[in-house]
């Protein structure tokens, strides 16, 4: 199997926003991140691809097989967590684990739930609703993880969570993403996050997907050009991918391939480009 999970055209229509045509690929074995704007459509997406809501057209793979060819099977390789928890308050972490024992049955993994717990200082005792947002989210992992899933999927699993947590948490991600057959899809405005952590960044705006790439060739390849404006008038439309007018009256322009870009125009300064400036420069900017 080349793909984790492999997403073919999938559209679904909302009164007053479309995800259209959307498709990618996340390799066996890689972390891939995905971003975009607040609505753009990272959680419509995520629950298509988990068959929690229908697409009106298109289709998506988990682990090599369509959702419809047995769901319970698939969904027992997956690990899944959302951006809040769905355990019960009263629920201890002993609660928790017995609960997650008899859906789970043999493939529950007790030892390693309470061994993830300690990993995440999670307090024995306390009841869920004396968790705070961190805790739950760390619990959520390790549930998510105890049953020894192949893929991860994760819809904001670290956004509103302070930087010692989210570190935490890259960390279990990067020991979980250390046996070849593991993959993770993770969905996050940390941009900060993803360069730590991922292998290829998937980047939905308003419902379609801009791209899909390997992290480094993005990080390595596409610059941010800033010009006056006659060094601006020089360089043509098909130079760059977008424009934005910078605060000093001259250009910034995003480039998608900085060697080449900077051996046609040595004299404009050229930096590189994160996630976050290239999502601005989409969300933001104009089209050349
Ligand atoms: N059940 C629904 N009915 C109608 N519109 C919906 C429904 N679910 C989502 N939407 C709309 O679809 C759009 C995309 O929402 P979605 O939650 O997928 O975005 P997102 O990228 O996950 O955003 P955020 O980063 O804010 O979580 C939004 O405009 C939202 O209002």
């Amino acid at each position: 199997m080349k793909n984790a999970i492999e997403v073919r055209h999938l559209s679904k229509q909302y009164p007053g926003f479309a995800l259209q045509d959307v498709s990618f690929a996340v390799p066996c074995g890689s972390i891939m991140g995905f971003v975009g704007e607040n609505g753009a459509g990272k959680t419509t997406t995520i629950k298509a691809i988990l068959g929690l809501i229908r697409p009106d057209s298109g289709e998506s793979e988990l682990l090599g097989r369509p959702m419809t060819d047995g769901e319970r099977e698939i969904k027992s390789q997956i690990g899944v967590v959302f951006d809040e928890t769905y355990f019960h308050d009263n629920l201890t972490l002993r609660g928790i684990d017995k609960m997650l024992g008899r859906i789970y049955k043999k493939q529950w993994d007790s030892g390693a739930f309470t061994s993830l717990c300690g990993r995440f200082d999670l307090p024995q005792g306390k009841e869920v609703k004396a968790f705070s947002r961190g805790m739950k989210m760390k619990l959520s992992i390790a549930a998510a993880l105890a049953h020894h899933p192949r893929l991860l999927i994760l819809d904001e699993a670290t956004s509103g969570l302070d930087p010692i947590v989210r570190d935490e948490i890259l960390d279990v991600f990067y020991d979980f993403i250390q046996d070849e057959d593991h993959s993770i899809l993770f969905s996050s405005h940390i941009t900060s996050d993803l360069e730590k952590v991922a292998d290829y960044v998937t980047f939905i705006h308003k419902g379609k997907i801009v791209f899909s790439k390997n992290k480094d060739d993005l990080v390595y390849s596409y610059g941010v050009a800033r010009c006056t404006a006659q060094q601006f008038e020089r360089i043509g439309a098909d130079e760059y991918l977008r424009r934005r007018r910078s605060a000093m009256g001259g250009e910034e322009l995003l480039v998608a391939d900085r060697e080449e870009f900077s051996r046609r125009h040595p004299s404009v300064v050229l930096d590189s480009a994160g996630i976050d400036d290239i999502m601005l420069f989409y969300v933001k900017g104009e089209q050349g």
